[in-house]
């Protein structure tokens, strides 16, 4: 379970400091599915941020499986996001000169090391569970928009990761490929992942067991 208590984030910039999270609280637990929604600028991937790791808070707890990782080292962190935890932004940040099937397969690449034939076999396993089975040896630039935030999330999963975060997953997409890429997560959700996701759509974040609203940097659960 990911356990956020009290957490506290502002930024500092030009010698002004303002405040973006104040004294959030907010447990996952395993197989949870959790929308964050609220208005632009509220502090959304602020909290998504924080809750992922890529941000460390001012202040407050953050336990993952009752370990303090709030202010874990760098080492501990990077074996979290190799292993338990993955992010899929909005812009989907697939590599354009590699296929679907080797953006897939990168959370594998260490080095030179050549991967394994089981790493190949998980990558065309994601991508056929994301709905682009046959299409591995596509470069991104050869796939639609929805087709390349699919391969971006079949990455995501190539880890069996137990919490997939995901920012505005939805965000340059139109409404119909949105809604898809969003049954998409909540299906992977009932057998796989936790799934936490900030979303400025109401009718996505209805398909999310708790929606948490965040407003002037408080969050209250909704569900
Ligand atoms: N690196 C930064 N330095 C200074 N201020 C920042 C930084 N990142 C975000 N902010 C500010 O923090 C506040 C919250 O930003 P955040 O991106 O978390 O909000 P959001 O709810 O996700 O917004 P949106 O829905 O528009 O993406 C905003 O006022 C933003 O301008």
């Amino acid at each position: 379970m990911l356990s956020a208590r009290d957490i506290c984030k502002s930024y500092r910039s030009q010698g002004v400091e303002t405040p973006v999270l104040r004294n959030v609280s907010l447990d996952i637990e395993p197989g949870g599915f959790v929308a964050i929604v609220g208005r632009s600028g509220s502090g959304k991937s602020t909290l998504l941020s924080v809750l992922s790791t890529l941000l460390r808070p001012d202040s407050g707890a953050l336990t993952w499986q009752g370990r303090a990782i709030d202010h874990a080292s760098e080492r501990v962190i990077n074996a979290l996001r190799r292993k338990d935890f993955s992010v899929v932004f909005q812009q989907h940040q697939l590599m354009p000169y590699l296929t679907a099937q080797e953006n897939v397969l990168l959370p594998f690449m260490h080095g030179l090391r050549p991967v394994k034939r089981e790493q190949t076999d998980r990558a065309r396993e994601c991508l056929a569970r994301v709905g682009l089975a046959g299409k591995g040896e596509r470069l991104p630039g050869q796939l639609s928009g929805g087709e390349q935030q699919r391969v971006a999330i079949a990455r995501a999963l190539a880890t069996s990761p137990a919490m997939l975060f995901a920012d505005e997953p939805t965000g340059s997409l139109d409404k119909a490929t949105g809604q898809g890429i969003m049954e998409l997560l909540a299906g992977l959700n009932s057998d796989g992942p936790a799934v936490v996701l900030v979303t400025h759509e109401p009718a996505y974040a209805k398909l999310a067991r708790t929606v948490a609203v965040m407003e002037d940097g408080r969050l209250t659960i909704q569900a």
